[in-house]
Order: structure tokens, then sequence, then C-alpha cells
């Protein structure tokens, strides 16, 4: 059975003594779960403050977003190599705020996870269709173009290291969620496109869903065979919050 993998994705929200404190607060909230792996991925600011609040914990740091380079002239940005260096565990690549608002193309979506892979920093890949693609019928073609472009010359090996993130666009902060079975099905769309290329990996890779995952809806989320967790924006800022959801997820996998 897969390990389900809850993520916290704060955006750009928290300053470092609220990280601290959130973090410190969910630290006993969660203590004791270890059939749930959890994740907080805050601004690149705060990425030392969770990683060294969360010490002694089973809460994992990831990155936002990095660049590809390891270092040099790229103002504003940081790698996969400053990660490691700062055993950051995880980066989010390709959230759709990144390629719509920033214009992140699959091709640099690629290159990050490539370079991620090659610092031992495990990428969550995400892609989603937005809501004209859903009503066009295009959810298909859309997820499985993503998630082909993004593995693109990664090994079957490596493959296992990557999480992908279904995250429907129409879905993210707006309270509105794809139901749980339509969540499950496209998830075994994206998990059977990826056995064509990756047949030993495919069942080994976790899918998480992601778009208004809430403590009222994640039981019903998480139940569901081909979903493997959860990516959560909104619902991860407060301890209280974010510990329901990991609790009641823990539960369903006992
Ligand atoms: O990365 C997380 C997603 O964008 C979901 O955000 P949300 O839970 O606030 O809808």
């Amino acid at each position: 059975m897969r390990k389900p993998f809850i993520c916290g994705n704060w955006k750009m929200n928290k300053n470092v003594e609220e990280a601290e404190s959130m973090i410190t607060s969910l630290k006993d909230k969660v203590e004791g779960v270890d059939n749930v792996e959890m994740g907080i991925c805050p601004t690149a600011l705060c990425l030392t403050t969770v990683k060294d609040a969360a010490a002694g914990s089973d809460i994992v740091t990831g990155a936002e977003n990095i660049y590809w380079k390891d270092s040099g002239a790229y103002t504003g940005e940081i790698s996969a190599k400053m990660l490691a260096d700062s055993e950051i565990e995880y980066t989010i690549v390709g959230h759709s705020e990144r390629r719509e608002i920033f214009g992140e193309s699959d091709y640099e979506v690629n290159k990050k996870v490539i370079s991620a892979l090659s610092h031992g920093v495990k990428p969550i890949v995400c892609v989603g269709e937005t809501l004209e693609e859903r009503k066009a019928d295009q959810i298909e073609a859309k997820v499985n173009f993503q998630v082909d472009s993004a593995l693109a010359g990664v090994s079957e090996k490596e493959v296992e290291d990557i999480v992908i993130a279904y995250e429907p666009i129409w879905a993210i902060g707006t309270g509105e969620t794809a139901s749980a079975e339509e969540a499950n099905r496209v998830i075994g769309i994206i998990r059977d496109n990826i056995r064509k290329e990756y047949p030993n990996a495919a069942d080994k890779i976790r899918i998480q869903y992601g778009g208004s995952v809430k403590p009222h809806n994640v039981e019903e989320i998480m139940a569901q065979e081909e979903i493997d967790g959860a990516l959560v924006g909104g619902a991860s800022l407060e301890a209280d919050s974010f510990s329901e959801i990991i609790l009641k997820t823990a539960e369903i996998y006992k």
C-alpha cells in the first residue's frame, strides 16, 4: 500500500514567527502519527524555520518553487542544490499559480523536475485542468500532456521519488472540490498513463488531490483507492485544521 502524503502549501503566507508557532503547535497535535507522511511547504524565507521547528517530528519540509540552475545570476531564485544543502526534502513544481501568474511552461517544469531529482530533492508536480478545459472534455489530454512533459527524461528508478498533485484549477481556493469519485477517476487516468512509460513504478508513485481539501471533506477524498494524499492550501495555515486533515487520513489508513 502506498503511504499517503498530506502536504501543506502555505503559498505567500506567514512570517517567520507565525511559521515557527504553527509548526510547534502542529507537532503536538500529530505526535504519534506514523502511517501518513506529513509535510509543509512554506515560503523560501521560512524554509529553515519550518525545518528547525519540525525537528524531532516526522514533518518534512518542502519549497514552493525552485529554479533549475544550481547557482548564478538569477535574481530572486533559489535552487534545488540550495534545498539539498539545507536538507529540505521536497519542492513543489509547476503549481497552477506559477503556471498562470508567472507564465511557467511545461518545458520549465521539466527542467525543474530534473534538477530537483539530480540533487535528491523530491518534486511534487502539480497538474490540472481549467474549467473551460473540463467543459470541453479535455481533462485527460491536459493532465496527461502535463505529466508526460514533466517526466520527460526521468528514469524508472527516479520516477518513484516524484509525487504528482492533481489539482483542478477551478477547485483551488474556491471552496469547490471535484467530487471524490471524479478526483479518483482522473487520478486513475494519470496513473494508467504513467504506466505506459513506467510499468514498474506506476503503482508506487503517489498521486495527491488538491483543491479545497478541508477537515469536512477529507475523509471522503482519502477513502478513494487511487488518491494518495492531498496538497492542501488554505486549510494548512492553521494547526487545528491541518492536523484534523492528517488525523482523519491516519484513521482511514489504519
Ligand atoms: O497547493 C494547494 C492548492 O492550490 C489547493 O489550495 P486550497 O486548498 O486553498 O484550495
